[in-house]
């Protein structure tokens, strides 16, 4: 996907992952938050490991959207989506845009395990952050000419836990995937309350294991920068992620969008 808008973000050696610093304001960032904590309870889903709630409709299980308005602070004021389809990274995608959104919300010690996003989307992932920091693993399966390596099971098939790709995502960022880290990897947050920086180009998610990231020249959070350089503990606080898609097959009895 070598998009003209988006070739300045693209990550050093990766084509297909993209990472936008501040794509949203800090007070844009305080009004999605306040609406997101306004919204009532059932509009939650409760996971083990995080809640969420869906924007835009209902997947069925064979992967039709039954469309539903998105809430107005997702594509009116502050126009996320609009400003998504602005980059250009879902010029390619059936409806020009996400047309489904998933909200998941992690307090600190919080994460999601790797896994794939599927075939049910356009291959291209536009995930905006609020609130705090995450580190963001790309894994691959086990090949047989990999180093084995602690694995976790997944469609029978073992993951390859040596991530080939970290990013440090800032609050109010957008990280795009696309291409083969859509199509062929998985991505996952690992579970984490305090992230350790060692130098400027490691980090330590806890004591004794260290990874690199690849964002650290994109980064521009000033207390994140702050505390790398001067090697003090990153808190986590609470994180939600807005994970943008564009679902290829809507239903035609509700068709709003
Ligand atoms: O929280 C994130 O940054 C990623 C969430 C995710 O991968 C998903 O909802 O599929
Ligand atoms: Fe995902």
């Amino acid at each position: 996907m070598e998009n003209q808008r988006l070739s300045t973000h693209h990550l050093p050696g990766h084509d297909d992952v993209y990472y936008i610093p501040n794509f949203i304001t800090e007070e844009e960032e305080k009004y999605l938050i306040r609406k997101i904590n306004d919204s009532p309870q059932p509009m939650w889903k409760k996971l083990v490991n995080r809640r969420l709630q869906i924007w835009g409709g209902e997947l069925t299980t064979k992967g039709i959207l039954v469309a539903h308005p998105f809430p107005p602070f997702i594509d009116q004021y502050p126009d996320i989506i609009g400003r998504i389809k602005a980059t250009g990274a879902f010029d390619q995608s059936p409806h020009k845009a996400p047309n489904h959104v998933i909200m998941n919300e992690y307090l600190p010690g919080q994460g999601i395990m790797p896994h794939e996003d599927g075939p049910r989307y356009h291959p291209v992932v536009a995930t905006l952050s609020l609130g705090s920091h995450a580190i963001f693993h790309y894994y691959q399966y086990q090949s047989e000419d990999n180093e084995i390596q602690p694995a976790v099971p997944g469609n029978g098939k073992t993951i390859n836990m040596n991530p080939v790709l970290s990013v440090l995502l800032e609050p109010r960022s957008l990280i795009i995937s696309s291409g083969a880290m859509y199509l062929s990897h998985l991505h996952g947050q690992v579970i984490v309350s305090f992230l350790y920086s060692s130098s400027l180009t490691y980090l330590f998610q806890h004591p004794g294991h260290c990874v690199m990231i690849s964002n650290l020249d994109q980064l521009q959070d000033a207390q994140i920068k702050r505390a790398i350089r001067e090697g003090q503990p990153l808190k986590r606080g609470v994180r939600y992620s807005l994970t943008c898609r564009d679902v290829g097959r809507v239903s035609s009895l509700n068709t709003r969008r």
